[in-house]
């Protein structure tokens, strides 16, 4: 099973969008606070989730607490950002890896993100002179890139 992990999100639609993605494909969500809106607002629940798509979530009250709760490997740990200097098309992903993603205003601070050695940095391609990907559509492509590599074996 894959982690995503959603670092201080801010925008409900987003984090709604990447709740039934991380549902439909299995992968675990982990949201690290402070998140930029409550769980129960009326923007999530329009984003028309079932209960059950809830069960894979997890909310940390900061990065320390996600680690402590998940002890994850840190070789294995993958920081999306547009600052990265590892190709996705290169990355080989395996079961358990997890996958930390920025605000959507500001990204992974620059002191969070160099924590990362830099093969462990990974950006997606995208056009000159363009900003970002969305939130949402970039734990969409990672994940199901992910899991294709595992032969969608179990879950994400
Ligand atoms: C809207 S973006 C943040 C924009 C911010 N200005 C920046 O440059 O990081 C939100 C998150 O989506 C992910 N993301 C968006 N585009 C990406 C890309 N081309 N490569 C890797 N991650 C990306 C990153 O995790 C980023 O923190």
């Amino acid at each position: 099973m894959f982690h995503v992990v959603l670092v201080e999100p801010e925008i409900p639609p987003n984090t709604g969008n990447v709740i039934r993605l991380c549902a439909n494909a299995g992968a675990q969500l982990h949201l690290i606070e402070p998140l930029g809106f409550p769980l129960d607002d009326a923007k999530m629940r329009r984003a028309g989730l079932d209960y059950h798509e809830y069960a894979n979530m997890k909310v940390h009250k900061d990065w320390d607490a996600f680690l402590e709760a998940v002890k994850p490997d840190q070789s294995r740990m993958f920081a999306l950002t547009t600052h990265g200097s590892s190709p996705f098309a290169e990355a080989s992903f395996q079961a358990g890896d997890v996958f930390v993603f920025g605000p959507e205003s500001r990204g992974l601070a620059p002191a969070f993100r160099e924590t990362f050695p830099p093969a462990q940095r990974i950006r997606l391609p995208m056009r000159p002179d363009n900003r970002s990907l969305n939130l949402s559509n970039t734990v969409a492509i990672v994940v199901y890139e992910a899991w294709r590599q595992n032969g969608y074996q179990g879950g994400a």
